[in-house]
């Protein structure tokens, strides 16, 4: 059964010779990152809590006139912890307190930016298409009990929390959006950025519940760097991970949702070629179990109705400009990753690829504007 595989790395560790094993991971992953000292305080914490914590350290060169940039970024992957069919308040607060005890872990370990899963304050109930209970989880962004409680939680650690929620927007007709919510380490609400492209395929019925996001590409600069926030489904769009890298973000966050038989192979490919083609690190984060509901639902896709969504496979990780990738967290337990990261890397790997300099955005640009006219004809050139 796909579930009971922990993670890949785990079996490269244990078939692979010795003697082979680091090319192998050098050709897999990149550059072998160096392993993070975590405190005996967050070990001992993980082990009381049921966690897996992990930690790598992305080096830069020293460079003569810019000191080192060096930031801990955490990525928190987690199960629900009421069944479904608890009431909603319950739900969430048995959420909050989880995250809470993985919080304290991260700011133990020092990390700086915290960004938990897609919609982490609920089971990810949108496979079902009711209305009622699951449209009770969505919350102001700006004030909701989950925004406030985090508020208190940034203030104390001094760090940034990006939190996706099912977002409530009160002043804009009452209407529901994809949302993830930036606090800065002060406490304040730095802003929000949505979910700029739903999936419309398998379970994943978001569409029914709200539209693409109307917050573009925004960029938030926060005292530890210029970070972009890019949803789940829209990882599969590269110029939706683009548009970041033009506005400046140094890291894009990928808070998701997503199963095993649908995406998984995608995986390990999407965050990492993104953070490749615009030079900046990616920090993909996917949640973990198998969330079942009381009633059985359907998604015009020939499946025998069902009363779960399958199974979601965690595997959180987190890859530098150059390509280089730490290993995955579990697919079946609750993780904490803790990266350290230069941001000095960013600019050192540019100036040695070009990508920015050699991506012909003006062309891109020009082309686009042709090809949305109704009237467009693809230039395709064929034997007279
Ligand atoms: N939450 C979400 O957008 N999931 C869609 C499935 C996927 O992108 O893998």
């Amino acid at each position: 059964m796909a579930g009971q595989v922990e993670n890949v790395e785990q079996i490269l560790d244990k078939y692979i010779p010795p003697e082979e094993l680091a090319t192998v991971k050098r050709l897999l992953y990149g550059k072998e990152l160096r392993k993070l000292e975590i405190p005996a305080s967050a070990q001992v914490l993980a082990k009381e809590k049921d966690f897996e914590l992990q930690g790598y350290g992305f080096d830069a060169k020293l460079e003569s006139t810019r000191s080192p940039r060096v930031i801990r970024v955490g990525a928190i992957q987690n199960r629900i912890v009421e069944p479904t069919s608890a009431p909603i308040q319950e739900q969430r607060e048995a959420l909050h307190k989880r995250i809470g005890e993985m919080t304290e872990a991260a700011a133990l370990c020092g990390v700086n930016i915290l960004c938990f899963q897609e919609a982490w304050t609920m089971p990810f109930a949108f496979c079902t298409r009711e209305k009622f209970p699951w449209c009770q989880f969505a919350e102001s962004a700006e004030d909701g009990p989950t925004t406030k409680l985090l508020q208190g939680m940034a203030r104390e650690h001094n760090m940034v929390i990006i939190s996706s929620i099912l977002e409530r927007d009160e002043l804009h007709g009452d209407v529901l959006a994809n949302t993830a919510v930036v606090i800065s380490n002060t406490g304040t609400v730095l802003g929000k950025s949505r979910k700029n492209h739903i999936p419309r395929t398998a379970d994943f019925n978001e569409s029914t519940y709200y539209m693409e996001g109307d917050t573009g590409h925004r960029v938030f600069q926060t005292q530890f760097g210029k970070i972009g926030i890019n949803i789940c489904y829209g990882r599969h769009h590269p110029l939706n991970w683009t548009m970041y890298g033009v506005n400046g973000a140094e890291i894009v966050f990928n808070p998701s949702a997503t199963v095993a038989t649908l995406s998984e192979s995608f995986w390990p490919i999407e965050a990492r070629c993104a953070a490749i083609a615009n030079t900046y690190f990616t920090v993909a984060i996917n949640r973990v179990g198998t969330e079942y509901f009381e009633n059985e639902f359907t998604s015009g896709d020939g499946k025998p109705a069902h009363k779960d969504f399958g199974h979601f496979y965690g595997s959180s990780y987190v890859t530098g400009p150059d390509g280089s990738r730490t290993p995955a967290l579990s697919r079946t337990r609750d993780g904490l990753l803790v990266t350290e990261m230069d941001l000095n890397l960013i600019r050192q790997v540019n100036d040695n690829w070009n990508f920015r300099m050699t991506q012909r955005l003006d062309m891109y640009a020009k082309e686009f504007t042709e090809a949305v006219k109704p009237d467009y004809k693809p230039p395709v050139v064929k034997e007279k």
